[in-house]
């Protein structure tokens, strides 16, 4: 399996964003994966169309592409994985449905539901909120660095911590224990967002 890059870009696909200006500019800075996340509203045809557009960018430049929650589309399409949380497939599920080669990844707050997600057969696990956001409603307390490494101390596979991650408070997340951080709002919602990516690469 390839290795897990550092960066992840998730794609925000709310009104008046340029999803694929916002995608093409991360991976010219660095990104290493990219996960299609459509919006509930998106049709799956719109939603396939995004990821095979995105896929081709990524593989010009040999980045990953994962899909979140629809697994079909990550199958269609030829992604090289997906994302699973609460309210989707059970990961046993989504692993049987991906097969034993592709990357999977699972959201997990706690070393108890990270131990089982592995169990399961989880590849990565997305960790948070680590930080408060405003780009998911509904969500738990964030759980800071200090939830985050619980989690990383759990578990042997790769953690990505997600929720109001910046340029400047990655440092305290990879020291943790995160081996990656994903990142919407201060990259999507930047208004340069090649400078603003950039700066998760100094
Ligand atoms: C890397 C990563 N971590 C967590 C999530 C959240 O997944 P989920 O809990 O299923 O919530 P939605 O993103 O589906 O709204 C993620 N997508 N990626
Ligand atoms: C999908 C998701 N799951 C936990 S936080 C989050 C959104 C993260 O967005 P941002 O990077 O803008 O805080
Ligand atoms: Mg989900």
């Amino acid at each position: 399996m390839r290795t897990l890059g550092r960066l992840h870009l998730i794609t925000d696909t709310r009104s008046g964003r340029d999803t694929l200006a916002v995608v093409a500019a991360a991976l010219r800075a660095g990104f290493d994966v990219v996960q299609v996340r459509p919006e509930d509203h998106v049709t799956d045809r719109e939603a396939y169309d995004l990821t095979v557009r995105i896929l081709a960018m990524c593989r010009e430049l040999d980045r990953i592409c994962l899909v979140n929650d629809r697994l079909h589309i990550a199958l269609a399409a030829g992604a090289d994985g997906g994302h699973v949380g609460a309210d989707d497939l059970p990961v046993a599920a989504a692993r049987r449905i991906l097969g034993p080669h592709a990357i999977l990844g699972a959201t997990a707050r706690n070393p108890e539901t990270a131990r089982q997600a592995v169990a399961d057969g989880a590849s990565y696990l997305g960790v948070g909120p680590a930080f408060a956001t405003t780009t998911k409603a509904g969500l738990p307390d964030a759980i800071g660095p200090a939830g985050v490494g619980a989690v990383a101390a759990a578990v042997p596979v790769p953690i990505v911590a997600i929720g109001g991650v910046t340029a400047q408070n990655a440092r305290q997340l990879y020291s943790a224990g995160a081996h990656a951080v994903a990142v919407v709002g201060a990259v999507s919602g930047a208004a340069d967002p090649y400078t603003a990516a950039k700066e998760f690469l100094a």
